[in-house]
């Protein structure tokens, strides 16, 4: 077997937005978020093809790092800028041929073991959570909360990092302390009274830098 290797992303990542459509993603990069995924869930390759495929171009066309969930084997297909695997992903996916095509790799950790475990395929990033209770996802763990944040970013400071779960905009500064590069947010965005101004703040916090006006 050729030795798996994956190209690195940045070290920060920023605000990562997680979300399910492509018209979610079309807005969020015209608001000018730059690293972003398409989280699809459950559904047969023939009826995601088309999304996937668009969400892609999309991602092209910002000069955005547009992150597949789950869906791998289209992400090689149309050239995604990376792909987002959890534990049980890893234990179908053909990471040979993610490695092979050169794609990004991002993957899921929910404690020590699981953070063992996937920085041994030298992923191009290590996400963290779930950090607080979250409604989106049910989840077969507690949340690890903050102190075990900071002490699982303190392992691997050399590498790209992710904080997901539960993290609204009040809880940003915090999790942030943990010196984390990246916060992925499902419903602090989509959830939101005004997803604009909660994209803006969330850039601001976490950027330094202000939303474009959609
Ligand atoms: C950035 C980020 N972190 C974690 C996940 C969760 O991935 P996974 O554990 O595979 O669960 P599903 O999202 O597939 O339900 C993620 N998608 N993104
Ligand atoms: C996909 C996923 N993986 C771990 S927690 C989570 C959902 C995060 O959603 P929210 O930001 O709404 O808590
Ligand atoms: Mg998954």
């Amino acid at each position: 077997m050729t030795q798996l290797s994956f190209p690195t992303t940045e070290q920060r990542l920023g605000l990562y937005p997680v979300v399910d459509s492509v018209e979610w993603i079309e807005r969020l990069l015209k608001a000018g978020v730059r690293t972003i995924q398409l989280r699809i869930k459950d559904l047969p390759e023939q009826a995601v093809e088309s999304d996937i495929a668009h969400a892609i171009a999309l991602g092209r066309h910002y000069q955005a790092r547009l992150f597949i969930n789950d869906y791998w084997q289209l992400a090689i297909k149309h050239r995604a800028y990376g792909v987002h695997l959890g534990q049980e992903d890893l234990d179908i996916a053909d990471l040979q041929a993610i490695s092979n095509a050169q794609l990004r790799l991002g993957l899921s950790t929910h404690d020590d073991a699981e953070m063992d475990r996937a920085l041994s395929y030298r992923p191009s990033y290590i996400a963290l959570g779930h950090i607080f209770p979250t409604q989106t996802k049910v989840m077969p763990s507690e949340p690890q909360g903050i102190i075990d944040l900071k002490r699982q970013v303190a392992r691997i400071p050399d590498y790209s990092t992710v904080a997901i779960g539960g993290i609204s905009i009040d809880r940003v500064p915090a999790v942030l302390e943990c010196g984390v590069g990246s916060i992925a947010v499902v419903s602090a965005i989509t959830q939101a009274p005004d997803w604009l101004a909660a994209t803006d703040t969330l850039l601001q916090l976490i950027e330094n830098r202000r939303a474009n006006d959609a």
